[in-house]
């Protein structure tokens, strides 16, 4: 029989193999050489021009509370035979290291450090797969949710999935995620609670069936509720759900908000197109029409572009699940290491694809701002200790296709990594989910539309800096030589 132990602490939530190399680095007494990882990803989710940063809150919390629990001591001593020794080193963990982190609401680009981790290096190591866990999740439907509110522009949109979502931490930190990313309201009254987004709701067909007609459903819901949507799609929305809707309403008259009707099924332009005619002919032209169904970004383009009626959106699967991109693909990646005399010393990831090759050294990463446009001309990212405001002229060159180059004057570079622990000290302030929304809104207005169209958009510069290719180009042909010299002897 599997034991069951009385807690479920977050520490074990990582790959056996970081324990495994952490042992080693035990063993070998090199475990508290500081390290530097960095979170990046390499491809556009969706093919999209730009990606939102989400994941940070959860970062935090997963931090700080870093500790291994009695119970994780013991499952790793009865059923994975850790000896003591280590174990007793494990018991007494808590994170120690340094986070620097992009703002959640951030919007990123690919092949740039998102959260950095310099760390002892068998802690670094262990929180990998968490950090990944919750950047790649959060960050994939922040930019999903983005991609949604860019087509539906002023109209609402709700978020609908729980019920679709990957388990119970997806709906919820997903809900987030798609806050962040523009969306209005949610229906899962525990992110509400938790987080504070708005929540919204309608109500089910379950409810028609259990009336068993739709007029009778909707005046018992009028009669308990101010706010009224009715779902209009159970039975016939155009000859029973829109007709007994206004019905109600008109009944009912002042005793209730009638909001609107949802249509759930059908052709959602020609249904809506119907329903708003018999809505504005009976005197409700500000009743609003929602919609739901298996929605997403391109359904909603193509039901705007058939003039359908729909003022609000109700989104779950394809959102939550970012059913048509299901991981965003981010990475961690060690860029530098202590060594034996206590210098840094670079590290890199070789490829044979020149855009996999990792960028050694510790980096931080300015978006250069157009003073004139107020517009953001690319990212730039530089070794520790650089300062591009220093030049009166950047020269920004593609870091795979040098030729592609550009000069830029008159700029602001805004630094995008924020200390978040340093030494393990927690020493960030998150701001509140209303202002990261915010604040994702507004760094989106800095980005060219040609970034931002959902389809075929431009490739945004993410560049290096001189002296960060250099560096780059140093350890690439140390590693040859290095290489060479083997197949030599
Ligand atoms: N006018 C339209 N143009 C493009 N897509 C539409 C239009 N109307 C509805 N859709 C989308 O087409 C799909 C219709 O799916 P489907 O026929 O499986 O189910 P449905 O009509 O919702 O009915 P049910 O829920 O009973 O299965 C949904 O994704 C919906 O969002
Ligand atoms: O289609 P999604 O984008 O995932 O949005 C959520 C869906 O969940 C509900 O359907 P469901 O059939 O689960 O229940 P219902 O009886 O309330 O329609 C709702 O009616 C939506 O269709
Ligand atoms: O409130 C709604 O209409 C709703 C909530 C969850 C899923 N589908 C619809």
């Amino acid at each position: 029989m599997v034991k069951k132990y009385q807690d479920d602490s977050l520490a074990l939530h990582t790959d056996l193999y970081q324990i495994n190399m952490a042992k080693t680095y035990w063993d070998d007494g090199i475990h508290e050489r500081k390290a530097v990882f960095e979170v990046f990803f390499r491809k556009m989710p969706f093919d999209n021009g730009f990606a939102v940063f989400a994941g940070l809150e959860h970062i935090i919390e997963y931090l700080q509370e870093f500790r291994f629990s009695e119970t994780d001591i013991e499952y790793l001593r009865d059923e994975l035979q850790y000896d003591p020794e280590f174990l007793q080193y494990l018991s007494g963990l808590k994170f120690t290291g340094t986070v620097r982190s992009m703002a959640e609401g951030e919007i990123v680009f690919g092949n740039e450090p998102l959260v950095q981790v310099e760390a002892p290096l068998a802690q670094a190591q262990l929180v990998e797969t968490a950090l990944l866990n919750i950047v790649n999740y959060q960050t994939l439907i922040a930019t999903k949710a983005a991609r949604i509110k860019h087509v539906v522009g002023n109209d609402v949109v709700m978020e609908f999935g729980s019920r679709r979502a990957h388990e119970l931490d997806a709906a919820i930190w997903g809900t987030r995620a798609a806050f962040i990313g523009g969306f209005d309201a949610t229906s899962n009254v525990r992110a509400g609670k938790r987080f504070g987004i708005p929540v919204s709701g309608t109500h089910a067909h379950a409810m028609i069936q259990a009336y068993r007609d739709d007029y009778t459903a909707f005046h018992k819901y009028a009669e308990s509720h101010k706010d009224c949507v009715f779902l209009v799609d159970t039975y016939d929305t155009l000859r029973s759900g829109v007709p007994s809707a206004i019905k109600v309403a008109k009944e009912l008259g002042d005793k209730i908000n009638f909001v609107g009707i949802r249509l759930d099924s059908g052709d959602m332009s020609f249904l809506s197109k119907e329903a708003r005619k018999m809505l504005d002919a009976a005197g409700f032209e500000r009743a609003k029409i929602v919609a739901s169904s298996d929605l997403d970004e391109y359904t909603i383009l193509h039901l705007k572009s058939q003039g359908a009626k729909i003022d609000t959106w109700g989104i779950g699967t394809k959102l939550i699940t970012s059913y048509d991109q299901p991981a965003l693909g981010a990475v961690y990646k060690m860029v530098s290491i202590e060594d034996e005399n206590g210098t840094m010393q670079d590290t890199i990831k070789i490829s044979s694809n020149a855009e996999k090759v990792s960028t050694p050294g510790l980096k931080k990463v300015y978006r250069i701002m157009n003073k004139s446009t107020g517009k953001s001309e690319g990212d730039y990212i530089t070794l520790k200790g650089e300062n591009p405001e220093s030049e009166d002229k950047l020269k920004m060159f593609h870091p795979v296709h040098t030729f592609i180059s550009k000069y830029v004057t008159n700029f602001e570079a805004k630094n995008l990594h924020h200390d978040i622990f340093v030494e393990g000290k927690y020493v960030y302030t998150l701001p509140e989910l209303n202002e990261i929304k915010q604040y994702a809104e507004e760094a989106l207005g800095t980005l060219w539309e040609e970034y931002k169209r959902s389809l075929n958009p431009e490739e945004y510069p993410v560049d290096l800096s001189q002296k960060c290719w250099d560096n780059k180009m140093k350890n690439i042909e140390q590693v040859r030589e290095k290489v060479a010299h083997l197949k030599d002897k």
